[in-house]
């Protein structure tokens, strides 16, 4: 559905966006995340022909470029503030992209916007802008949806109902790219991960592998608690404690139970130990630092 490779965005001549390849199946959802200032506002927009950019985007295999938007007819977006006209009514808004009432009611019903449509969007609230701008990105079916902090200012109900929206057009084949600092939100809705940082691509995997890959630590307990220790840092196996449990990284895990057995220590206790994707994030964020600074 979407393609992008190779895409370098500068803006003033310096580069946010470097060297960014990725595609997007129909019918996946992928989380965009990266800390503050990562680009990844930049990226969306580029993907929307809004910056000047090198590299190839594609969309339902028709190219996007600065001039050429022609790509971009099918595809919906919410970015940064919404679109709205103030003075004209919530519902006069939605008309002016769509002409089918029931793709406009369906909308109106799943966010709740019943009550207010008829009333002109200058006197919304936060969140009731940001409804109406996501009904907007919604309109028409479109076959990519790209969406930049959606849940910004929405209270519980509404989120629930942009998840079902979410989950709904995907299932019928639509594409999103969704940013979003609330990554537990972004966690119930996403298929894939990009994470980006100083406009460099990072990770970008199956959530399932992901979180395979990222999520868990192990931790222990032996019959030899001191001998472990001793083992451990000869080896140089990076671990920390907290009272009788050891708690080492996925990947050491095998090396490990080789090198208790030939001491003849047992293991009392072996569990993963379950690490939220905030936790996660961070951590990776921290070993790209670390590495950033060895070299
Ligand atoms: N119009 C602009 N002029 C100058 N610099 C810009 C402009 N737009 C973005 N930048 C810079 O590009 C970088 C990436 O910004 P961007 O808004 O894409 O980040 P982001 O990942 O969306 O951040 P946030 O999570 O804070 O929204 C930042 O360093 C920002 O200062």
């Amino acid at each position: 559905m979407l393609t992008v490779q190779h895409v370098e965005t500068y803006i003033r001549r310096k580069p946010i966006v470097k060297d960014i390849t990725f595609t997007i199946a129909p019918g996946s959802i992928v989380g965009l995340i990266g800390p503050n200032g990562a680009g990844k506002t930049t990226l969306m927009k580029t993907i929307l022909g809004l910056t000047k950019f090198s590299g190839t985007i594609q969309i339902a295999q028709v190219s996007v470029t600065e001039t050429d938007h022609r790509a971009l007819r099918r595809v919906g977006a919410l970015i940064e503030h919404p679109a709205i006209y103030p003075f004209l009514t919530g519902l006069q808004n939605l008309e002016l992209y769509s002409q089918s009432p029931t793709d406009r009611q369906q909308l109106i019903t799943t966010l709740e916007m019943d009550g207010y449509i008829q009333q002109k969007a200058k006197g919304y609230s936060l969140g009731m802008k940001q409804k109406l701008g996501i009904a907007i990105a919604f309109l028409n079916h479109p076959q990519l949806i790209i969406l930049d902090e959606p849940m910004n200012g929405l209270d519980v109900e509404a989120t629930i109902g942009v998840r079902q929206l979410i989950h709904q057009y995907a299932a019928q084949g639509t594409a999103f790219l969704i940013s979003s600092h609330i990554l537990s939100e972004l966690q119930r809705v996403m298929t894939q991960v990009i994470l980006i940082n100083h406009g460099q691509l990072i990770v970008n995997q199956p959530l399932d592998q992901f979180n395979q890959l990222h999520h868990q630590n192990y931790q222990f307990r032996t019959t030899a608690p001191q001998q472990t220790r001793q083992l451990l840092e000869a080896q140089r196996i990076s671990f920390t404690t907290h009272q009788s449990y050891f708690s080492v990284r996925r990947e050491t895990i095998f090396a490990l139970q080789d090198l208790l057995a030939t001491h003849h220590i047992y293991l009392e206790e072996l569990a993963p130990v379950e690490r939220n994707l905030e936790q996660t994030v961070v951590a990776i964020l921290a070993q790209q630092r670390e590495a950033a600074h060895e070299n």
